[in-house]
């Protein structure tokens, strides 16, 4: 049954407010009848399947079970407490050509030539735009699903272009309860009309409604406010690569997500299951996961954080980061070389344990008689195997054969049989008399091992090997920090059950694997996907569908190494090594890429600019600039900008949009000991008291730990996080302490420190997370705080 609308109470005194909220509420009773009447639909569609049971062409059942599952979905939708179902209403002008789309609603984009006559308009189509589409009996659209074409005129039109929209509605609604609506009028110059009467004008600022909100740990959705030059990105078309740049806050995440939902509702077929999004960190993944479900889009795109990308066996994720310098041996594109060096070096290496083959040798005993290869026939045979061009772990059939054929050669076969039927038989009996010998097998797996990503990783500890696997590529400081760091994950590895991979040794490791190959495994028979099977009602039990469609989505993420569009976030961060990574999974894939290079915490932009040019293909570009800051109010912005002139000199600053009066706060904390955590939580606790959301405080990475015990006890709100993790998250209020030690870098005597220009970029990152308020706190020692208490690097 319908909600009971918001009704005014006295007829005459109705406020042109309250007239408009008791329309649209109207509408929006009429859908969720509408939505009802579907769902007794597919209840009855169930039932009546159950009695029949699986009678009836596959086609007429595959289409009764997607009615019914639409339906269910639908219901399902309508069930969760969404704060808006229904969102938006566009005004329109008569369209030119008067033709119809598959939605109900005219595709034309501009106003028919008479639509406006003496200055007055006369509305001739009015559209309701919500998560998803719905249509009465009469096939008419009484909502627009927000990804339709109809749909996009509500996002586009401004004063400047405004096609046929005369007015644009954002309503407010909470279940089923409509709370308020905000008027845009497009076309200030018509006196429009609708039914006869003039077109009211309601409010105004629903979008800075929606950026005044307080901050939870989840992103929402901004489906309702996109704006025009997001619309651009979020709609373009997929065949090629979409490239977006865009300053702090200015919704390329935003965007990003709602590109996914967008293709999927394009061409669901081609892109469920079929969209990678790669973030930063897992920390940005929890912040953003729930932004698609909320679009109506469970489990049909994966979305994961540069580190949990490799999906080899065991499954391994990075949980650390390496110092910044060992960070930029590992991420560099020259590791290809060194990798493939180490693992080839590794089957190089490989020889069963001297006991087991007298003088380094092969010793095997074929019809009876003794065949020997010595340690210089094995090593001729192994390079003539290492020939071969497939990937390591797949050469193996091609060594045993070689070592087969020298072992026939050896035992004069090829000499004893003239006749070419005799030989061939000859030969097989032979390589069966041979491989039947368990010394054969065990000297094999021993000679020509099967090598693990994670075996090849270890065997570069070894300082020796690893010196000569990077000669002439990394500079001898570099293997000793990459010899350092290795022999240290080896060391941890065996103190505990997994090594603790860093970020960037995921991709090593991912490269390691594309180098071994991935022996086939024997395909499994296919099993049934309980979601294909499910039916609307079942979509309905919360609990049980919501396990489907995880374990779906666990499914697909482990099926697929290849996508057909991917997403890449925050991309000005990846190093060549992972744009290789990354490259792999979307060999055929259309991408959109969204990134901002001034925030850019690597520090060899060129080389990076070359491996993502390899990973993107020769695809056509379609570039976008994204300009308006969304996230920080101007006085933040403002501090921000200033970071961004000393990182970027030249660089324009997306513009902030709103304004809070509140200018950010700065504070240096006593020269004592322990003085600087205590300082830090006391302005914690005075930021918790003055919003109601969340509270982020941003240090160096190397003070994570450290400032996570001074914050213990405050509670939920708050978190502690170093500024590379940081990355793409925002607080109500965040507190920046240091920029100095964040900026790095030493300053020259007696000088503060300037930073270095990927420190300053890191700066610039930290200073853009809040949406409220930001507080400094500076460290006397390395900050060089002026007697406002502003730190040198934040100075004009
Ligand atoms: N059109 C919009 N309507 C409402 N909120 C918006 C809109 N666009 C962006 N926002 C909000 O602005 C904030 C910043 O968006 P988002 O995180 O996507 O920006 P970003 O460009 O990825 O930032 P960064 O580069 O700093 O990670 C988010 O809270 C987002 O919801």
């Amino acid at each position: 049954m319908a909600a009971q609308g918001v009704r005014a109470s006295n007829g005459a005194a109705e406020s042109a407010r309250d007239r408009e909220i008791t329309s649209e509420q109207d509408h929006l009773d009429r859908v969720y009848d509408r939505l009802e009447e579907k769902i007794h639909e597919a209840e009855f569609l169930m039932d009546d399947a159950a009695k029949r049971g699986h009678v009836g062409t596959p086609g007429a059942l595959a289409e009764r079970d997607a009615q019914v599952f639409r339906a269910g979905v639908h219901l399902n939708r309508l069930n969760s407490e969404f704060e808006d179902f229904l969102f938006g209403r566009i005004d329109l002008l008569r369209g030119k050509d008067g033709v119809r789309g598959a939605d109900g609603a005219m595709t034309s984009v501009e106003p028919a030539d008479d639509a406006v006559a003496d200055g007055r308009a006369e509305i001739s189509e009015t559209l309701h735009i919500g998560r998803l589409g719905v249509l009465d009996a009469e096939y008419s659209p009484l909502v627009i699903d927000w990804r339709a074409p109809a749909a996009a005129p509500f996002y586009r039109s401004t004063p400047l272009a405004p096609g046929r929209v005369v007015r644009r509605r954002v309503i407010r609604s909470k279940g089923r309860r409509v709370l308020g609506v905000e008027d845009d009028l497009l076309r200030p110059e018509l006196r429009a009309t609708l039914d006869g009467a003039e077109l009211p004008v309601i409010g105004d600022g629903a979008l800075m409604a929606a950026l005044g909100q307080a901050r939870t740990h989840s992103m929402r959705d901004i489906v309702s406010s996109i704006q025009a030059e997001q619309d651009l990105v979020i709609r373009a078309p997929a065949a090629s690569v979409t490239e977006v740049e865009g300053g702090p806050g200015t919704g390329k995440t935003a965007v990003a997500l709602h590109r996914a939902a967008y293709l999927l509702y394009q061409d669901r077929r081609r892109y469920a299951g079929g969209i990678l999004i790669v973030s930063p960190t897992p920390l940005l993944v929890a912040y953003t996961e729930g932004v698609l479900p909320s679009l109506g889009e469970e489990g049909q795109v994966a979305i994961r954080a540069i580190g949990s990308l490799y999906d080899g066996v065991p499954h391994v994720t990075a949980t650390g980061y390496d110092e910044p310098a060992t960070a930029r041996v590992k991420g560099s594109g020259r590791m290809t070389t060194v990798l493939r060096r180490a693992a080839r070096g590794a089957i190089e290496q490989a020889r069963p344990a001297r006991a087991a083959t007298p003088g380094g040798g092969l010793r095997v005993v074929a019809f009876g008689a003794r065949v020997e290869l010595d340690e210089g026939d094995l090593r001729r045979v192994k390079q003539s195997a290492l020939g071969g061009t497939a990937p390591l772990n797949l050469l193996r059939p091609r060594a045993r054969r070689l070592l087969l054929d020298a072992l026939w050669t050896r035992s004069g076969g090829p000499r004893r049989h003239l006749d070419p039927e005799l030989a061939a038989e000859a030969r097989r009996a032979f390589d069966e008399d041979v491989s039947d010998e368990d010394a054969f097998t065990a000297f094999l797996d021993a000679w020509w091992p099967e090598l693990t990503p994670a075996g090849v990783l270890a065997a570069m500890a070894d300082e020796r090997s690893l010196h000569r696997w990077a000669r002439r590529v990394l500079r001898p400081e570099e293997v000793r920090l990459l010899h350092r760091s290795l022999a240290a994950l080896v060391r941890g590895g065996q103190e505990a059950a997994q090594p603790a991979y860093s970020v960037h040794d995921i991709a090593l490791l991912d490269e390691l694997q594309a180098v071994l190959g991935v022996p086939a495994l024997p395909r499994k028979p296919r099993e049934a996907d309980p979601l294909d099977q499910l039916t609307g009602l079942e979509e309905l039990m919360p609990g049980h569908a919501a396990e489907i469609r995880r374990e779906r989505a666990e499914r697909l993420a482990e099926e697929r190494r290849e996508y057909a569009h991917v997403i890449v976030d925050e991309a000005q961060d990846l190093t060549p090594m992972q744009w290789r990574m990354i490259g792999r999974r979307g060999r055929h894939a259309t991408w959109t890429v969204v990134g901002d290079a001034a925030q850019s915490s690597w520090p060899e932009p060129e080389e990076a600019a070359e491996a993502r040019r390899e990973a993107l293909g020769s695809r056509p570009r379609r570039r976008f600039e994204l300009t308006v800051n969304y996230r920080n109010p101007a006085e933040v912005a403002e501090i921000a900008d200033r970071v961004l002139a000393r990182a970027m000199p030249g660089k324009v600053p997306p513009r902030a949009v709103r304004s809070t009066g509140l200018e950010p706060r700065f504070t240096t904390a006593p020269d004592a000991p322990g003085a600087l955590g205590a300082t830090v939580r006391a302005e914690a606790e005075r930021l918790l008291a003055e919003v109601d959301g969340t509270v982020g405080v941003i240090v160096a990475m190397d003070r994570r730990a450290e400032a996570a015990g001074w914050l213990a006890g405050l509670g939920e709100r708050v978190v502690a996080l170093g500024s590379l993790e940081a990355k793409g998250l925002e607080y109500d209020a965040t507190l920046v302490v240091s920029p100095a030690r964040i900026a790095g870098g030493e300053g020259a005597a007696g000088k503060p420190t300037e930073g270095t220009p990927t420190g300053l970029r890191v700066l610039y990152v930290a200073l853009t997370r809040a949406t409220q308020r930001l507080t400094v706190v500076c460290d006397p020692a390395l900050d060089a705080p002026d007697e406002q208490g502003v730190p040198h690097l934040l100075r004009t």
